[in-house]
């Protein structure tokens, strides 16, 4: 079964129309300054009205205020907002009165301790997303195109919806879906060809091998 697949951190026309046409369920826009992705909530407006309606438009904030929030909910019209920084679950209860929009909660995970950390938010976060720490001198708490152990998550419980996050690209994607089983998978680096920069033959690549995956995935309940 293919995953659903968020293109996350995209600015650009081009990048926007490849990524549905390869079959994106999700798009992410950044607000976050000091991202080399972030981009204006009216030209995120924009973008999204391209695709809206045929992929899930997700904003991307990091512990902003209500008044950024107010703007970009009022020029994104996003489906979903997903909060990748250390918004409490009283935050989350907030935000979901206010906007009545399904939230995805980030976390950014090392080792097995870390999953504890999402136990107050279950039933009330929407979906988590599991991304790696990022390096001590990086100012981005994700977009930083690396790695966590995916083993770490076999402690999780199964019936935790999360998306996989973290330097995930075309090379690692076939590993990453069969040692985890995750249901969504979320990329922006790995289809980019500088920070930033989405490059559409990688898009096709990533889809690609997302792809190829997926028909390689064993049919439960199969005796072949
Ligand atoms: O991408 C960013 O610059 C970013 C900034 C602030 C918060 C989140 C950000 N990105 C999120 O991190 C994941 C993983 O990115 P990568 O594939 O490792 O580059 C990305 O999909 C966004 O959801």
């Amino acid at each position: 079964m293919m995953p659903d697949i968020k293109i996350c951190g995209l600015k650009t026309s081009e990048a926007v129309d490849r990524a549905v046409e390869r079959g994106a369920t999700h798009v992410g826009f950044i607000f976050f300054e000091k991202s080399p992705r972030n981009i204006e909530p009216d030209i995120a407006g924009t973008l999204a009205d391209r695709v809206r309606g045929r992929a899930k438009i997700v904003a991307v904030t990091v512990d902003a205020d209500t008044d950024e929030l107010d703007e970009i909910v009022d020029l994104l019209k996003p489906d979903i907002l997903q909060l990748h920084g250390k918004e409490s679950p009283e935050r989350l209860l907030m935000l979901k009165a206010l906007y009545g929009l399904p939230i995805i909660k980030a976390f950014s995970i090392r080792e097995p301790e870390d999953l504890k950390r999402i136990e107050p938010y279950i039933g009330i976060a929407d979906r988590f997303l599991f991304d790696a720490k990022p390096p001590s001198d990086s100012e981005l708490p994700g977009g930083n195109g690396i790695p966590f152990d995916w083993r770490v998550l076999r402690t999780l419980d199964g019936s935790i919806d999360y998306m996989l996050s973290g330097g995930l690209n075309k090379d690692n994607i076939a590993a990453a879906l069969r040692e985890t089983g995750a249901h969504g998978i979320d990329v922006s680096s790995g289809v980019e060809s500088a920070p930033g920069v989405k490059d559409v033959a990688m898009i096709d690549e990533f889809f690609a091998a997302v792809k190829r995956a997926s028909a390689l995935e064993p049919v439960s309940g199969s005796t072949k």
